[in-house]
């Protein structure tokens, strides 16, 4: 059963969303004021603060500068997640793992590999946008998995994620929009969004046992 990423949190009750639906990571949007969800250092460092520590953290950047990436490891994060470009100076001065993103339009991805790049991440062509990339013509992945993370994302939901597992096996389904209401994420639909994931697994599990008898 994968494990679960809520992306793009901006206030520190949503921390307590996340342990009480036993969502394994966490992710916070900085240094990217075209996203609504952009959060500022002090932000991000007051919903750390109550984050339990068995939650995964993860900075999710856009090109990041060594700067940048300096005073996200600093703040505790566990992981930093890059969109757009990854520099080789900011990987240079990275000691927590990188999960490298791409952003999926009509291009074909090509995968960077790098000691430093603990994952991927492949996700719509506008991030956090709710909108899916195209599943059919990139069912091939980019990259070697293994030994590595890979997170599905991109327009996931509590009706299409069980397609989305069948189709990727991914380690972690990464969420966003919809789990999201009008003034920032929404406990009902987290709630829901993770049991449609658990739920994945018990059908599995009762077609195995189907098939086996
Ligand atoms: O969420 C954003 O606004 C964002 C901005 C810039 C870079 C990345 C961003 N989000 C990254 C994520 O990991 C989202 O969870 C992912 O894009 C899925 O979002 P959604 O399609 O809304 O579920």
């Amino acid at each position: 059963m994968p494990k679960i990423k809520v992306c793009g949190l901006t206030r520190p009750e949503e921390a307590g969303m996340l342990a009480r639906n036993r969502i394994e990571y966490a992710g916070m949007v900085l240094f990217y004021p075209k996203s609504k969800r952009n959060i500022t250092v002090k932000r991000a460092a007051e919903i750390l603060m109550v984050l339990p520590e068995e939650i995964h953290s993860v900075a999710v950047t856009v090109s990041p500068t060594p700067e940048q990436a300096e005073i996200l490891q600093e703040l505790g994060f566990h992981y930093l997640q890059v969109h757009g470009e990854l520099r080789k100076d900011t990987i240079d001065v990275c000691r927590i793992p990188i999960l490298r993103a791409y952003n999926i339009t009509k291009a074909p991805v090509s995968a960077e590999e790098h000691e430093a790049i603990a994952g991927y991440v492949l996700d719509g062509a506008i991030p956090g946008s709710g909108k899916p990339f195209d599943w059919e013509l990139n069912q091939k992945l980019p990259f070697d998995r293994t030994g590595r993370l890979f997170l599905l994302a991109g327009g996931l939901n509590e009706d299409n994620v069980a397609e989305g597992i069948h189709c990727f096996h991914p380690d972690i389904v990464d969420i966003s929009s919809s789990v999201e209401g009008d003034s920032g994420k929404d406990e009902k639909k987290i709630r829901r969004f993770a049991e449609a994931v658990r739920q994945t697994a018990t059908n599995r599990n009762t077609n195995n046992e189907n098939i086996e008898k």
